[in-house]
């Protein structure tokens, strides 16, 4: 049995590994860990967005010796052209110093937000207002929201894992 450590306390993106495991048949648990991204709050970049994924994967190995591999997920803002877009990262680090990325679907952000997010504001509290709803980040997500449930956050973070899952099942019959 192998020990997926998490690195964020998010049930949206907690379940995405959940998911995962279950599509995989994966014979792995999870543990959950509130790890520092080491980026600003609201990543504002496509690489900005990719080391806070990057970074709470590394964290979560450092924080339980027996974790078999560490995975971060981050959302964050990405801007093409002066259209602002929502962009998602995740990460996956293991013991041998192995680190494999991938990032998800981008999706453009309605006007409002995006000029919210460059006001200062976070995509979360935006997000809330923008859908009369409370706590969009744990739940559905932005995507969700400008999706009307068609992707969720949950989905678009599985999608990413199931990438990296894939890359790293790549990997190892590349080396055998
Ligand atoms: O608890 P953690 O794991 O930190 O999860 P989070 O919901 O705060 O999400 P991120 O840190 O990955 O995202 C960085 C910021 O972007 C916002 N954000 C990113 N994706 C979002 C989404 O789909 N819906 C709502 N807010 C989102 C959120 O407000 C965060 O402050
Ligand atoms: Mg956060």
């Amino acid at each position: 049995m192998i020990i997926i450590g998490v690195g964020t306390k998010n049930p949206a993106k907690i379940e995405a590994v959940n998911q995962l495991i279950q599509n995989q048949s994966m014979d792995a648990i999870i543990r959950s860990f509130d790890v520092p991204s080491g980026i600003s709050a609201m990543p504002m970049s496509d690489s900005e967005t990719r080391q806070g994924a990057i970074n709470r994967a590394k964290a979560v190995l450092q924080q339980d010796s027996e974790v078999t591999f560490g995975v971060g997920m981050e959302g964050g803002v990405s801007d093409i052209d002066g259209d602002m877009y929502l962009c998602n990262w995740a990460a996956a680090a293991d013991r041998h110093g192995q680190l494999i990325s991938a990032g998800g679907a981008r999706i453009l952000l309605p006007e409002v937000l995006a000029e919210g997010i460059r006001a200062g504001h976070e995509l979360g509290d935006l997000a809330d207002e923008y859908a009369q709803q409370k706590n969009v980040r744990t739940h559905g997500g932005t995507i969700g929201i400008l999706t009307e449930g068609r992707i969720t956050r949950t989905e678009m973070f599985l999608h990413i894992l199931k990438l990296i899952e894939g890359m790293y099942a790549h990997r190892k019959t590349e080396n055998s």
